[in-house]
């Protein structure tokens, strides 16, 4: 595909998005009925698609209208291209531009959704634009290396052999930037052989913050893919670690997960006993991560927003009652909302007043990379 016919098919996907279809959906539907695209058509299709939806409503203002096109209208002069290049209307390129596309408009929006402002000004004070500034840019990837099979330098050598290129963070060493080639990650040897798990840099912060000793029992109460299981293994082998979550079915990939990352790690459907720490990372908005799936930041509303916390809240006090006097509560999500982080943790303490909070971290692109918290509590 040439890149204005890629350009053709991004608009088409997009009108599907705006319609109210999930962009995962819309680009599965596109490439069923596109047998001709190719892989490298396919992720350029995606990205353009993606690119559209962080900054929906700076393209749409400098496009002209809030459709597929007008996005890729406003993409092209966003990323200093002249639209006519494109929209030629000939061999499946879109159609040229009427009078009205050509004058460009002035951006007047933010790429959040209005009513979201408040709580975005709310949680990020003065940072506040900078961090929407920085949700409308694409994520890094991040590794991290896995110290149960190898050193930063070993893992790092692997994955240069393999044509990828890392930095290692400032803030934390077995976490690795990947600064070229993050497409060859997934069959790379670093990566197939345990040696990396992707995972962004925010949550190994703060995993690598969490009170650990030999011989502790430890409970992922929400362990879904096992990301925060498999980083506990890695930071301390001698631990007894049990993977939990409500839905069973989201653990199916943990054993191979753990097996190739030589981690230990029980799935149980009911946990029996205390235990020393328990992880409850729990079902969230995500508008830390927004910058990887910006199609759910134009989908949440407000009453999704409330059902969270009030989810959020049940699991924090059932979790608790796992805790053993003494031991720890890591109570995280992948937001950056007051009423998902701090609101729920002082609801949680006024409810249950044996627990104080010992620290609490909010983590953000401009201070790591994706919107991450992390509030740890004692059970007295
Ligand atoms: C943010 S995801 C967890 C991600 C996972 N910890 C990781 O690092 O890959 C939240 C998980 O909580 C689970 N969950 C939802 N309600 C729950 C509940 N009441 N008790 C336990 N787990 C729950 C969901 O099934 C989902 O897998």
């Amino acid at each position: 595909m040439t890149p204005s016919a890629r350009i053709s098919a991004a608009i088409g996907v997009l009108d599907w998005i705006l319609d109210g279809q999930a962009a995962e959906q819309a680009l599965l539907r596109w490439s069923r009925n596109s047998r001709y695209a190719g892989s490298k058509d396919r992720a350029a299709v995606r990205d353009l698609v993606y690119e559209a939806l962080r900054r929906r409503n700076t393209l749409a203002d400098r496009g002209g209208a809030l459709s597929g096109r007008g996005l890729m209208i406003g993409l092209c002069r966003e990323s200093g291209q002249d639209p006519d290049l494109h929209f030629t209307g000939k061999n499946y390129a879109p159609a040229p531009l009427n009078a009205h596309e050509r004058t460009e408009q002035k951006v007047t929006s933010t790429d959040l959704p209005d009513w979201l402002m408040p709580l975005w000004r709310e949680a990020l004070g003065p940072d506040a634009g900078l961090i929407a500034r920085e949700m409308g840019q694409r994520a890094p990837v991040w590794l991290r290396v896995n110290p149960l099979l190898a050193t930063v330098s070993e893992a790092r050598s692997v994955l240069e052999q393999d044509g990828i290129e890392t930095e290692t963070a400032l803030q934390l060493t077995e976490a690795l930037r990947v600064s070229s080639g993050e497409r060859r990650i997934a069959n790379s040897r670093a990566y197939r052989g345990g040696l990396v798990e992707l995972q962004d840099l925010s949550p190994q912060l703060a995993c690598a913050s969490l009170p650990l000793k030999e011989g502790d029992r430890v409970l992922d109460y929400c362990a879904g893919g096992g990301g925060k299981s498999l980083a506990l293994a890695g930071r301390q082998p001698g631990i007894r670690l049990f993977a939990h979550d409500a839905e069973p079915k989201r653990m199916a990939d943990l054993p191979k997960r753990a097996q190739r990352a030589g981690a230990r790690i029980e799935r149980v459907s009911m946990p029996v006993g205390k235990f020393d720490l328990v992880v409850a990372d729990v079902p969230c908005s995500g508008s830390g991560t927004w910058r990887r799936t910006p199609d759910a930041k134009w989908r949440l509303t407000s009453e999704r927003l409330q059902q969270l916390t009030e989810i959020q809240s049940e699991i924090l006090d059932k979790a608790a009652a796992f805790v053993a006097p003494g031991g720890h509560l890591a109570y995280m999500t992948c937001s950056l909302f007051e009423a998902e982080n701090r609101g729920n943790v002082e609801a949680f303490m006024s409810r249950h007043d044996h627990f104080t909070q010992i620290s609490s971290m909010l983590w953000t692109p401009l201070t790591a990379s994706d919107g991450f918290f992390l509030s740890l509590l004692i059970n007295n």
